[in-house]
């Protein structure tokens, strides 16, 4: 809602209130057009003053809304421009945030006046939308386009400096902005307004527009494949350009309508909201980040590559700051352990198994990855990992191994048997197109990566290849299952992976990070279907996708229905940010539903009936007994499918 409170001295206040971060809802929208209206109309109220409860302005819309009937006319546009066109003075006053739908509302009014802690932005894009309540029309109208652009389509939130020195802010305070806006507006009662109005002006004009545009749409295609909301954001910023404001917001709106019916902007508004579920874990033994506290380190150990060179690095620093954070009460040697999702695996370059034993003798294990170089110095500069660690930690019993290493091995069987059935290994790769499945070639660079001989050493200790092996063992048969042996041959063709210059690929050199596909196996995997008679066959791209996929989400459902994982949200979690899952498709659980159960159920039976030696195709019971139903709303997949006995 919004409360109204007439003030002394001819002004009115309106004040958003609706925690925790005063989202604009169908209330909230209400509230604040009321309250303008009853500012109107009162003759005595010569200028109004808006800002927010409890220290924040507004986070903008109500992320919820998006799914509901209510979004198709939001009415925020339209109020922004009665706002504009009033007549009497409306003056923003600004803590906390005004995001999104929230800047809209500053933009609206005449001044804007903010605490210097207050962050600005469009994260719209970051939701798979746009600022469609006139933020693509008015603020390029206000900053120019280039800034605008950059705003707009990084979705990056900025402190009241910059946003001061940008020109969306008049006026950047130490003190409550709130005092200060109240104050201001005493002094504008009578001055002109039309010179405020936004709306009015017209786009800065800069030469080159045409490059300019044609230079963002090749950095966005660049830096964000596969996603629709950054290039309809340049559209709708375009528009601003194209047309006079009142045709510009009309095609704003078509876009927006266009974005937030796709499946793109659902998937990412899901993964916001999973993010935040997935960080609330507790244990049943009531174990949270909340009870946590700060526990001294006795011993760290750091196990990979550049170990030296690591240690030497301000990595250690940020790793100590991040041990601190371990919360007590979470036990390595019993069933628990708190589990950090590694960060994003774009650009490996390094991983960090890290080990750590707290002043009261417990263990834990972190797995750090440090991304390419540009990113590297980004996450060192900008970022400290207890802030990572604090939003990307998940939950799991029995240690990460479980859920990390249980859908690596998944997803490497899934391909690797696709793999020795296709003719060349490349039409694999061309074809695994969409950037979902890139991340089972990601796979085969963290497997060269990691080194191919520390899988190879677990199964030789397991039986399952080397001299334990029993004499007369079938190539590929492991009792009743079918065994995938390439890994082995590699390894004994000495192709550890880049330590040695190849592996699945080949690297400029030993220790080389510059990968290609190597010939070699392509005429290898040729000799092996020979040797095994294995018939080439067109694999359809369907098929490709389906095995690999539905058995990794196979697992996933049997992970949930062990209690393994508490929710498809951390699943999803751990996928986002442990796999480079592309954000826009939501994590395997959430793409799942968008697919439909029963279908996969179904594709799955088909191919386990094909592949009976294929354990990973066999549907697990979770996924049948929600099957059973339809196809649930992942909300309700464990009311419907009964919650396991947790082992968390
Ligand atoms: C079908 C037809 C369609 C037709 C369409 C027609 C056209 C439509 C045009 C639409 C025009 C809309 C234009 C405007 C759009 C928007 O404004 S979208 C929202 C933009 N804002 C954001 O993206 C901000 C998101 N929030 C954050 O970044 C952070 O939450 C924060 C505000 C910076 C606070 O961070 P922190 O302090 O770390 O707390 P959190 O844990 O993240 O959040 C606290 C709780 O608040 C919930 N929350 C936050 N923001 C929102 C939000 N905008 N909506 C709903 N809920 C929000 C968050 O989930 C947390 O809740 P709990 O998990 O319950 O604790």
């Amino acid at each position: 809602m919004a409360e109204y409170l007439r003030l002394p001295h001819s002004l009115a206040l309106i004040r958003i209130r609706n925690p925790p971060v005063n989202a604009i809802s169908p209330a909230v929208l209400y509230g604040i057009k009321e309250g303008l209206q009853k500012a109107v109309s009162d003759h005595t109220v010569k200028a109004i003053v808006i800002s927010g409860a409890d220290g924040k302005f507004c986070a903008g819309v109500d992320i919820h809304v998006f799914s509901t009937p209510w979004s198709s006319d939001t009415g925020l546009g339209d109020l922004v421009d009665e706002m504009q066109r009033n007549k009497k003075p409306v003056v923003a006053a600004i803590e906390g945030m005004a995001l999104g739908g929230g800047l809209e509302l500053a933009l609206g009014s005449h001044y804007r006046i903010a605490h210097v802690q207050t962050e600005t932005g469009f994260p719209e894009v970051t939701l798979g939308i746009l600022p469609g309540a006139r933020g693509t029309q008015l603020l390029p109208r206000l900053i120019g386009i280039p800034a605008a652009l950059d705003l707009i389509t990084s979705g990056r939130c900025i402190l009241a400096g910059e946003a001061f020195k940008l020109g969306i802010l008049d006026k950047v305070v130490n003190s409550d902005p709130l005092e200060k806006g109240i104050k201001f507006a005493r002094t504008i009662l009578d001055q002109p307004l039309e010179c405020r109005r936004i709306m009015n002006k017209t786009v800065p004009n800069v030469p080159n527009m045409d490059a300019i545009f044609s230079e963002v749409f090749a950095k966005v295609r660049k830096q964000y494949p596969g996603y629709i909301a950054p290039e309809t954001c340049i559209r709708a910023v375009q528009a601003s350009v194209k047309h006079p404001y009142e045709v510009g917001i009309k095609e704003e709106k078509e876009l927006a309508v266009y974005l937030v019916e796709s499946g793109q902007a659902r998937a990412l508004q899901y993964a916001f909201f999973a993010e935040r579920n997935a960080n609330k874990w507790s244990t049943p033994s009531g174990v949270s980040w909340k009870t946590a506290s700060v526990r001294p380190i006795s011993l760290v150990g750091v196990l990979g590559k550049h170990v030296g060179e690591f240690l030497d690095s301000p990595h250690l620093h940020m790793v100590r700051a991040a041990i601190y954070l371990v919360p007590s009460g979470v036990k390595f040697c019993g069933k628990h352990i708190a589990v950090l999702a590694p960060l994003i695996l774009i650009q490996v370059h390094e991983l960090f198994i890290l080990c750590v034993r707290t002043g009261d003798g417990n263990f834990f294990f972190f797995f750090f990855v440090v991304l390419g170089p540009e990113l590297r110095t980004y996450t060192l500069s900008h970022s400290t990992s207890s802030q990572l660690i604090e939003m990307e930690n998940i939950l799991v019993p029995r240690g990460w191994g479980e859920v990390v290493s249980t859908f690596l091995t998944i997803s490497n069987n899934g391909t690797m048997n696709i793999h020795v059935q296709v003719l060349c290994r490349h039409t694999v790769f061309s074809s695994l197109r969409d950037s979902i499945y890139v991340i089972y070639i990601r796979n085969f660079r963290v497997s060269d990566l990691a080194g191919l001989d520390v899988g190879w050493k677990g199964r030789k200790g397991q039986g399952l290849t080397g001299p334990a092996l029993p004499p007369g063992t079938p190539a590929r048969k492991r009792g009743n299952i079918r065994y995938c042996p390439i890994p082995d041959i590699l390894c004994e063709s000495g192709r550890f992976g880049q330590k040695t210059g190849k592996g699945w690929y080949q690297y400029d050199k030993p220790l080389g990070r510059i990968h290609k596909p190597d010939p070699w196996l392509s005429k290898f995997l040729s000799q092996y279907r020979e040797t095994y008679h294995i018939e080439p066959r067109v694999i359809s791209q369907d098929e490709i996708l389906e095995r690999c996929l539905y058995a990794l989400i196979n697992e996933a459902f049997r992970i949930l229905g062990e209690g393994i994982a508490a929710s498809p949200e951390h699943i999803d979690v751990i996928y986002l940010h442990g796999y480079g899952w592309p954000r826009y498709r939501g994590g395997p659980m959430f793409y799942a539903s968008t697919v439909g159960l029963s279908t996969i159920l179904e594709k799955l039976q088909k191919y386990y009936r094909q592949n009976p030696d294929i354990p990973q195709l066999e549907p697990s019971n979770y996924l049948k007994k929600l099957a059973a139903h339809g196809n649930p709303p992942l909300k309700e997949w464990q009311r419907l499918a009964g919650t396991p006995s947790s082992k968390l």
